[in-house]
């Protein structure tokens, strides 16, 4: 039962057991709230036998004072049972997200957007955190104590128990029949609410090129139109459940009515006595109060399926496992026949085999679409190959554990991530045990003090989000610094000098160089000058491996590469 919840409301093992212990607690008090009631129909009696007999005045004292201690009590314990256990749950579920979304490989992140991680970890979650905290626990609350209020009920007089009663299983089916329509209207609004925010992210995030190109105003355009979509969806949404339940809710009132026409007729016909009919106005006024509640909650909670959906698609995606023991001998990097397409039916890369060898530089160069970064995205294990294999120092990478196989790579990308921290700690990513002179060392190797000093706070001044305070070329030398700090036996430059300016370049080249001594290095280039060192050229056009060997071999071939280099070397004495 208990792994049945979990999977059906997203819950840890701790969240499922608070779950019964919240529902468990709304019984309690909802059966609490139905003592003055009995208390009442006692009093009403003694009062039609004549008066209340002065000895038992105590006893209706200690009754109220009872009454009032078992709400008190009631509430109290509901109140821990479902607020404080559905927060202590909502930060487990977003730790649980966040750790899964870690471990979980690039080509979900390829198939998903931001913006909808974003959603699933902070308005699901917020979603979620008022269904277990009200809606969930009160509807399984209200069901279990209107249960067994109603077989107490029958006991007394079946007649009056079905005018009762029959309302609640009318009233619930209208809602329960409504699922599919909300679910429907769920998903659109979902749909809606998503290509919101994604409109938003992406206009915040392009704000520049709008401007430089005057789109702002189209743009505009088309994200009002994304903003009244998600409030005549939320319009349609709310109509739709609320036509429902407010149907559902006349149903229930209906009861009152039945209770008072079948007992005024049996009181009529002398099979019911006043107290019993009395007994039963009274409980009728307050049995359909937790069940009105009740099937708000219930369409509330149909909603939740849509919400539970989105974060198990998270929770239940295979993450990328692997020994965590790494066992290579040297750090050799060999791809035999590996063949990959992102998505399915468009082949990216095709039958590439070739080694990197340590000690060796190999630079992977053609034209732009050729697959060069998808071969550095492999070689990461950032995505896993479709065919062939991928070895690191005889070791098949695919049986390694991400985390592990990533500890043998110092990785700069072409476009550098930055965090809104100081250049110290920026730098500090690259190995976080790294003391503050090991730190500066690396800073300095990767010649950040050229920027770094006229700071106000030097390396410790705060660079903004992404590093929004800081040129491209400075935001590359705190990447390539990284890279020095880890110092890690296998190096991926993806374009890593192309936004250096010639001076800047030329020094971190020569500071690479030492980096990369008798380490596996693979370079990405556009630039065929950059690579003119390099050991091995591979050259990937349309995802096939075009040539491969030393530069000045591939230079007397009149293939790819020759043509590569003669049209740059042309394209350096071009002016404007
Ligand atoms: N995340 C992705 N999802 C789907 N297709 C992708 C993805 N990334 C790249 N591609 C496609 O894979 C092909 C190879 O891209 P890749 O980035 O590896 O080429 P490249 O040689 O590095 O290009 P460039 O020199 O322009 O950076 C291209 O057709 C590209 O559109």
């Amino acid at each position: 039962m208990l792994t049945k919840l979990q999977k059906k409301f997203a819950l840890s093992r701790q969240g499922a057991k608070d779950l019964i212990k919240g529902c468990l607690a709304c019984v309690l008090q909802n059966l609490a709230l139905m003592f003055p009631v009995g208390l009442l129909y006692l009093l009403v009696s003694d009062l039609m036998a004549g008066g209340v007999p002065s000895g038992k005045i105590p006893f209706y004292i200690a009754g109220c004072i009872l009454c009032l201690a078992l709400i008190f009590l009631t509430t109290w314990f509901q109140y821990n049972a479902t607020y404080f256990a559905t927060y202590v749950e909502s930060g487990v579920r977003r730790i649980s997200l966040a750790e899964k979304l870690r471990k979980l490989p690039l080509s979900f992140f390829g198939k998903k957007d931001l913006a909808d991680l974003t959603s699933t970890i902070m308005a699901d979650c917020t979603f979620l955190e008022q269904s277990f905290s009200h809606f969930i626990p009160e509807l399984f609350g209200a069901i279990l104590s209107t249960t067994l209020v109603a077989i107490s009920l029958f006991f007394f007089d079946w007649r009056m128990a079905l005018a009762a009663l029959w309302v609640i299983p009318v009233s619930f089916a209208i809602v329960a029949l409504s699922i599919k329509v909300q679910d429907r209207l769920g998903q659109k609004q979902m749909d809606a609410k998503i290509a919101c925010a994604d409109g938003i992210q992406e206009c915040l995030e392009t704000v520049r090129d709008l401007k430089s190109n005057n789109a702002e105003e189209n743009y505009l355009k088309g994200l009002d139109k994304k903003i009244k979509a998600v409030e005549k969806r939320a319009i349609i949404s709310e109509f739709g459940t609320a036509a429902f339940v407010v149907s559902a809710q006349l149903i229930l009132k209906l009861g009152i009515a039945t209770v008072a026409l079948v007992g005024s007729l049996l009181l009529m016909d002398g099979s019911l006595n006043v107290l019993s009919f009395f007994l039963f106005l009274l409980v009728a006024s307050r049995l359909y109060d937790p069940m009105q509640a009740a099937l708000q909650n219930l369409a509330a909670v149909i909603s939740t399926r849509t919400h539970v959906a989105r974060m198990n698609e998270i929770l239940d995606h295979p993450v990328q496992e692997g020994d965590s023991s790494l066992r290579n001998k040297g750090c050799d990097m060999v791809f035999t026949h590996v063949g990959f397409s992102y998505n399915d039916g468009e082949t990216v890369l095709q039958d590439v085999s070739f080694t990197a060898k340590q000690g060796e530089v190999t630079a992977l160069v053609g034209p732009s679409g050729g697959g060069k970064t998808t071969v550095s995205r492999l070689a990461s294990r950032f995505w896993d190959a479709d065919k062939g294999t991928i070895t690191v120092g005889g070791m098949d990478i695919s049986k390694i554990d991400p985390e592990a196989l990533l500890s043998l790579y110092s990785i700069v990308f072409q476009d550098v991530t930055l965090f809104n921290n100081t250049i110290l700690e920026n730098i500090r990513i690259g190995r976080k045990d790294a003391s503050d002179a090991e730190v500066l060392q690396a800073a300095e190797l990767a010649n950040c003090n050229e920027f770094a000093e006229k700071l106000p706070k030097g390396f410790d001044t705060l660079i903004g989000e992404n590093g929004c305070e800081l040129s491209g070329g400075e935001r590359q030398r705190i990447s390539i610094a990284r890279a020095f700090l880890k110092n890690a036996p296998i190096i991926l430059l993806d374009e890593a000098t192309a936004s250096l300016d010639v001076e800047n370049e030329t020094l971190i080249q020569s500071a690479l160089s030492r980096l990369i001594a008798n380490k596996t290095v693979l370079v990405i280039a556009h630039r065929m000058r950059t690579v003119a060192g390099a050991d091995q050229i591979v050259v990937l056009a349309d995802g096939k491996v075009a040539e491969q060997g030393r530069p000045e071999t591939l230079l007397e071939q009149n293939g790819v590469y020759r043509h590569m280099v003669e049209v740059q070397a042309r394209s350096a004495t071009w002016t404007i």
